[in-house]
């Protein structure tokens, strides 16, 4: 059972790495003859779609996916996740069925809309995706120009997309893929304007696949990463669906045109929340696949001496590499481990939601929106670490960081982008702020920023460091409050005082959410650990340490201005750090292999199990097809008459 599947007591799924006879990855047709990179845009897609349709049919059969599954099932969503990184470099194009359709139907559907659209989508007898942004419009969603007139006469909404900058923008799989979307769009009822819904639209014809008269559709062109996605555009012009087709689980248009609020307007935001709290278990799966790509070439690549007398060591041994790597396997597990714990918070919050209390929604908005943030900041900037760490052969598609980081980089963006949602946390803590100096009761996650005790004797402890970043957070925060109080009672707006603030504002908000994450790592191995072994107890608290100690040198600026840690303090935080390294390094490969993730899933020359690296290298290398004849006729069309003077 792999380190991390025990960490979080999870099911265990058949990806150690042996050979295994049925099961999905068996299935060679799976896997390309030709590495991906090789391909046209097109080819790639159409490649793509063939390898999509096989791997949901073996999903649906190795997963008994169709009567076993409920909707939001994270534990098969994560094994999709895993498998889908052997099969496409660059995610699948129907990425968004599973990741945002599904889910927002299931989160949006009335009872009798889940029973039939859900059935079909999940039996993919429909294939969809989500469509709320805009050419003109990601982050503010008060601005998207897709309406939805309601027409009572006909009892119908017809969608209209009015200028350029309303063409949805960005959503996976619509270009070419899939046939049905949720669309976001401005409700209007006799002209009066009733928010953001959203709309289960039919795009394309079921059996020709050619678009519905009054929907305009296409692929948005070729991007960093996710090449695969099929990202596409579409407009309305006065297109008609049924009443019927709004989702209508929060608020309801009756036959008549009356228009039914629902508890919160913001619950129609729902489905961004759940795609941000799986972003974070995702993210750790990233994390954990470049990690072990890293680990295992560092231990196989030999590259300089240490001592001269000595042969040349592996490259894991300069403890510069190890201070590069040894933090990726504890960020992996880091976020696997809050993953698990926001997931538990977020199907606590449904499930009170679902019973009519939402006292706890705006908590978990400001934890969903900064564990997503850090997460993907974190594990892009590692990734690529991890790319420069294997040096040259890093940089080869084969090595598979290239892919792994645009998949990184993209979430920094997608799903809310990163500023803008450490502004929504920070606006949470700022009212927190300001409702605990009212005395009134915190959440939870946020109750520390009102202890106004003096700040104590710093300890170079897990509890000091972690006592630390809730210091700088609260610190932070009063900083924030304080300099919009003071440019509001010179006279400026609220609105620009905070926008003059948001550079502090942004900071604070990754402060608090450091000051989460450390804590949560920290108790959550704590609580999981009195159930293992003493060795791996032992390695576990490791890694919670050296993660806890790394941050802390990483952000000594703010630990100076806020708490009493002193210059020999971090000269022993150093050492500590530098210890933690010493001590990990024998068990790296070990920690890297526990992540389990076989093979196929790594999909790289440098991070086989087998440590072949030169060999598949050379083996990947010879499949350019570049090479598949000596001399290439661009040769004599240009080189040729070039050197001889002739062109
Ligand atoms: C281990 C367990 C788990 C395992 C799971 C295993 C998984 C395996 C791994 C999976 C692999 C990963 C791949 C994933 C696949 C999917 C790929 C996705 C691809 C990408 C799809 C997309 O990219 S899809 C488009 C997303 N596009 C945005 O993301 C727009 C951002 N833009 C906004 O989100 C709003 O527009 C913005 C800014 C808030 C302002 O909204 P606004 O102007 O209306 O609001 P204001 O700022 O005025 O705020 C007014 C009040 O609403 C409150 N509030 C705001 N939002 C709220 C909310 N959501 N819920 C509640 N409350 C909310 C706020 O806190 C205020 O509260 P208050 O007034 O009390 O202070
Ligand atoms: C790979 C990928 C896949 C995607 N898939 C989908 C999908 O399936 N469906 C879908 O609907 N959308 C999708 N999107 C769109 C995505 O959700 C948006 O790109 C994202 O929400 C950011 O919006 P934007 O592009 O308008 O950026 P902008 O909001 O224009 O951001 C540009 C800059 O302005 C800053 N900024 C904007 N507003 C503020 C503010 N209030 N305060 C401070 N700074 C601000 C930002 O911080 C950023 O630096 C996808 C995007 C990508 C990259």
């Amino acid at each position: 059972m792999g380190l991390v599947d025990q960490l979080v007591n999870q099911p265990h799924y058949t990806l150690v790495n042996q050979p295994r006879e049925n099961d999905i990855l068996s299935h060679k047709e799976l896997f390309d003859s030709i590495p991906e990179e090789y391909l046209s845009h097109k080819e790639k897609y159409e490649n793509a779609i063939r390898k999509t349709v096989l791997y949901y049919r073996l999903m649906q059969k190795y997963q008994n996916y169709k009567e076993g599954s409920t909707i939001l099932d994270e534990t098969r969503a994560n094994y999709r996740n895993l498998v889908s990184f052997a099969v496409f470099k660059d995610y699948p194009p129907l990425m968004l069925h599973n990741g945002m359709f599904i889910p927002a139907i299931a989160g949006q559907g009335t009872p009798e809309q889940q029973k039939h659209w859900l059935k079909r989508a999940k039996n993919m007898e429909i294939l969809g995706t989500y469509a709320q942004t805009e050419l003109g419009h990601g982050t503010f969603i008060r601005g998207l120009e897709t309406t939805a007139e309601y027409d009572p006469s006909t009892e119908e909404f017809v969608l209209h997309s009015p200028t350029l900058t309303s063409y949805k923008w960005w959503p996976g799989g619509l270009g070419h893929t899939v046939n049905y979307c949720v669309v976001m769009a401005q409700l209007y009822i006799r002209g009066r304007h009733h928010g953001m819904q959203p709309f289960l639209v039919q795009l394309r014809d079921e059996a020709t696949h050619m678009p519905l008269p009054g929907v305009k559709l296409g692929e948005i062109g070729a991007k960093l990463g996710l090449s695969t996605v099929n990202n596409g555009f579409l407009a309305f012009e006065h297109h008609r669906i049924p009443r019927d087709r709004m989702l209508m689980k929060n608020a309801q248009v009756l036959k008549d045109g009356t228009f039914v609020a629902g508890p919160s307007s913001k619950l129609a935001y729902g489905t961004m929340i759940y795609v941000r709290v799986i972003i974070v278990n995702g993210m750790a799966n990233l994390m954990a696949k470049a990690a072990t790509i890293a680990v295992r070439y560092s231990a196989v690549r030999r590259q300089s001496q240490i001592k001269p007398s000595e042969p040349e060591c592996q490259i894991l041994d300069y403890v510069t590499q190890q201070h590069k790597l040894l933090i990726c396997i504890a960020t992996s597990l880091a976020f696997s481990t809050c993953a698990r714990w926001l997931w538990d918070v977020y199907t606590g919050v449904m499930g009170q939601m679902e019973s009519g209390n939402m006292d706890h929604l705006p908590e978990l908005h400001a934890l969903a929106c900064s564990l997503k943030v850090v997460s993907t900041m974190d594990v892009s900037g590692l990734v690529e670490r991890c790319r420069l760490a294997c040096g040259g052969h890093g940089f080869m598609h084969s090595s598979n960081l290239p892919y792994t980081y645009g998949l990184a980089t993209a979430a920094c963006t997608y799903e809310g982008e990163n500023t803008v949602l450490l502004l929504q946390t920070a606006r949470s803590l700022v009212k927190a702020w300001q409702k605990g100096s009212k005395g009134k009761p915190l959440s939870p996650t946020e109750a520390y920023l009102m202890d106004k005790s003096p700040v104590p004797k710093w300890e170079n402890t897990l509890d000091g460091i972690i006592a630390g970043f809730r210091r700088v957070s609260a610190g932070k925060v009063q900083d924030c409050v304080s300099k919009i109080d003071k440019l509001v009672k010179m006279g400026t707006s609220y609105e620009d005082a905070w926008n003059q603030t948001s550079v502090r504002l942004v900071a604070a908000s990754e402060a608090h959410s450091r000051a989460v994450i450390l804590a949560t790592f920290r108790s959550e191995v704590s609580r999981a650990a009195a159930a293992l072994s003493p060795p791996l107890s032992r390695v576990l608290h490791q890694l919670v340490h050296l993660y806890c100690v790394y941050w802390a040198l990483e952000r000594l600026g703010d630990l100076l201005l806020y708490t009493s840690i002193a210059e020999r303090d971090v000269q022993e935080l150093q050492q500590q750090y530098e210890d933690l390294l010493q001590k990990i390094r024998p068990n790296a490969v070990g920690l890297v292999d526990a992540f389990d993730l076989r093979d196929e899933i790594l999909n790289s020359t440098l991070g086989a199990y087998d440590g072949r690296v030169y060999e598949r290298l050379m083996e990947e290398a010879l499949k350019s097809p570049l090479n598949a004849e000596p001399v290439n006729q661009s040769f004599h069309q240009y080189l040729k008459p070039f050197m001889h003077g002739k062109l």
